[in-house]
């Protein structure tokens, strides 16, 4: 599989160390603003970057778009000239439609719109993927092979995509503001910081995968750890008072409204 990279940034280069970690057989060339980028990139990662983004999606099976929204015009006219009809883009930029990245790369390639997160470095992602028109099995299947690997994935219709942004692409960045508020926690009860964050992250991750691997609704589970008259319920009933199941909710719907209008500036 040959692979483009264009944008060989925090995520760029998570997906490129994912494949290589995870044993994906792909030739990969990258593409950056800057020489010191490219450079940087050649030397810690042992693949081939330019600065020549035609240079990184000539010849490439899937173009990988990993620049910033506000980028992603101006890249896929660049490099509209080499794009052909038998290659996928498959973009993982925020907000930007499925329409403009086909409209914007000369209407050629087929598009598929992904939204990955950061986990991917480490093989714990979360990412999902919206087709655009044209888009055959074995695009969505090609987008799983390089995704796969990295996490989890899914598969919705557009319009749901900026609200998957503001749940699973955005957050990671949520848990670890909750992370660190448990880690405070431990710190004013008197644990040392390395323990109070210990205890708090492996919480979380143990409680997420109780309800990935049991299947069971995150409210039975709760019901297990809370003993009548017991501990917990009062924790609980701190947290109603303080009102975080609709803080979330509340966070959630403000990153997925950014999404939305983010690609009206783009
Ligand atoms: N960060 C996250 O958690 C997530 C981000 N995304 C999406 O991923 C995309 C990338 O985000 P992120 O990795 O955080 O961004 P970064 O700022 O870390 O990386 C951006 C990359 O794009 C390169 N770049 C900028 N302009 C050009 C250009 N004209 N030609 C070629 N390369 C260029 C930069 O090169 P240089 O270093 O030389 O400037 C850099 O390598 C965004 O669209 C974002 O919405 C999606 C899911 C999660
Ligand atoms: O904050 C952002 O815009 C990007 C998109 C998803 C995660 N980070």
């Amino acid at each position: 599989m040959k692979i483009g990279i264009i944008g060989m940034g925090k995520m760029g280069e998570a997906v490129a160390q994912g494949l290589a970690k995870y044993g994906v057989e792909a030739t990969l060339r990258g593409s950056t603003r800057t020489e010191e980028s490219a450079a940087d990139v050649r030397e810690r990662l042992g693949m081939a970057c330019t600065t020549n983004n035609a240079e990184a999606a000539q010849g490439a099976e899937i173009v990988l778009l990993c620049v910033k929204p506000h980028q992603a015009e101006r890249v896929l006219r660049e490099i509209a000239p080499v794009i052909t009809a038998d290659q996928l883009l498959l973009s993982i930029c925020a907000s930007i439609t499925t329409r403009q990245l086909a409209e914007w790369s000369g209407d050629k390639a087929t598009v598929i719109r992904a939204m990955p997160n950061t986990p991917c470095l480490i093989g714990e992602g979360m990412t999902v993927f919206s087709a655009g028109t044209g888009v055959r099995p074995q695009h969505l299947e090609a987008a799983e092979r390089i995704f796969g690997p990295l996490g989890r994935t899914a598969v919705v219709e557009e319009s749901l995509m900026d609200g998957v942004t503001g749940l699973s692409g955005c957050g990671p960045a949520y848990v670890y503001l909750i992370i660190e508020s448990l880690s405070e926690a431990g710190v004013k009860i008197g644990l040392s910081r390395e323990t109070a964050t210990l205890l708090a992250a492996q919480t979380l991750a143990g409680a997420s995968r109780m309800v990935l691997e049991r299947g069971v609704h995150p409210a039975a589970l709760k019901d297990e750890v809370t003993t009548p008259a017991g501990c917990t319920i009062d924790g609980l009933m701190a947290l109603e008072e303080g009102k975080l199941r609709v803080t979330l909710i509340k966070g959630v719907l403000a990153a997925t409204e950014r999404s939305k209008s983010l690609r009206n500036n783009a």
